[in-house]
């Protein structure tokens, strides 16, 4: 197999934030590892895409306007096809669950912390909030939750990368946010939040996973990320995204979803919400390890069955 040198360094795809450059290190280095290879070897490529433009971002509107959660991976996905980059380093949260003709998505790092954590400067827990406490989240899963847990409090539009929203608390927009432990790790800022029991808030699917992205037929990529493929995380991944496809879930719809192995089975809990939190339906499945994609499409199908008509709807 012919490697990558610092004279043809394989081009790693990303977005630019910080959280994306950390992933998007961490999977260098992994490269790096198991190949013997060094930096040098590769070449971190930042993709802009229309989910980083400040002037649609300024606007909530604006984004659901632009397609969901297409927006963050469109340009790079172009890229890798038209061969700009060889590789695309994604946060699988973001990931439609389907990807375009010519480019696969089976390459998982080993999972971060899947839960969400609760960021406030004096509240240590969403029980410990004051009624009528104002809560930044833009997430429409978070907010149905939050607001499914709590109705007296009111929830606020919190959108950019992680320091975006810390300004925002600083700046005393909302008492308290919710971020991504998985991220917050990535950035070494864990300290700043407390982290919460799935049973307390079911995460998004695939949340703290990273997946590398690659074009079919590429013999050389498919080699190199079968290396640092995570096997546990392709089984979990695979159930929840089942899942997700068969409720035909966007980043409009707040849907959370979490699979773990537990021995030799896997077992899969699931939350659909109406937008508003009035209503929550969940459930969960066991089964064999390998049978991810039809226990997913099994539980969607089941929470699907109890939802009234509308459950969905809202504005
Ligand atoms: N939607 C934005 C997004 N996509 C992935 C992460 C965090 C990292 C992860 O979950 O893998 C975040 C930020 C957040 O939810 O706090």
């Amino acid at each position: 197999m012919e490697q990558p040198t610092p004279q043809s360094p394989l081009k790693i795809g990303t977005r630019g934030s910080p959280l994306a450059l950390a992933q998007a290190h961490e999977t260098r280095d992994r490269l790096c590892a198991a190949f013997g290879l060094s930096e040098a070897a590769f070449e971190v490529v930042v993709i802009h895409t229309t989910g980083d433009d400040a002037a649609l971002i300024a606007k909530d509107r604006a984004l659901k306007a632009v397609g969901g959660k297409g927006v963050f991976t469109r340009e790079i996905e172009e890229a890798l096809t038209t061969g700009a980059i060889d590789i695309a380093v994604h946060s699988m949260k973001d990931m439609p669950t389907a990807q375009p003709a010519g480019l696969v998505l089976d390459c998982f790092l080993p999972r971060e912390d899947v839960r969400d954590g609760f960021v406030s400067r004096r509240y240590r827990g969403i029980a410990d909030l004051p009624e009528g406490a104002v809560v930044g989240t833009s997430s429409l899963r978070r907010r149905a939750q939050l607001a499914h847990r709590r109705p007296d409090l009111r929830i606020t539009g919190f959108r950019g990368n992680v320091q975006t929203r810390l300004r925002k608390l600083d700046e005393g927009l909302a008492e308290a946010t919710f971020l991504a432990m998985a991220g917050l790790n990535r950035l070494g800022m864990d300290g700043i939040a407390q982290p919460i029991a799935p049973e307390d808030m079911l995460p998004a699917v695939a949340q703290g996973a990273i997946g590398v992205e690659r074009r079919v037929g590429d013999t050389r990529m498919e080699r190199m990320l079968a290396a640092i493929h995570d096997g546990p995380t392709g089984l979990r991944l695979t159930a929840e995204r089942a899942f997700l496809a068969e409720l035909d879930g966007s980043c409009e719809t707040p849907i959370a979803g979490l699979a773990v192995i537990e021995g030799d089975r896997l077992h899969l809990r699931g939350e659909i919400l109406r937008p508003d939190g009035s209503e929550a339906i969940a459930g969960e499945v066991r089964g064999a390890l390998t049978e991810g994609a039809a226990i997913g499409a099994d539980l969607a199908r089941r929470l699907l069955a109890q939802a009234p008509k509308g459950f969905f709807d809202w504005r």
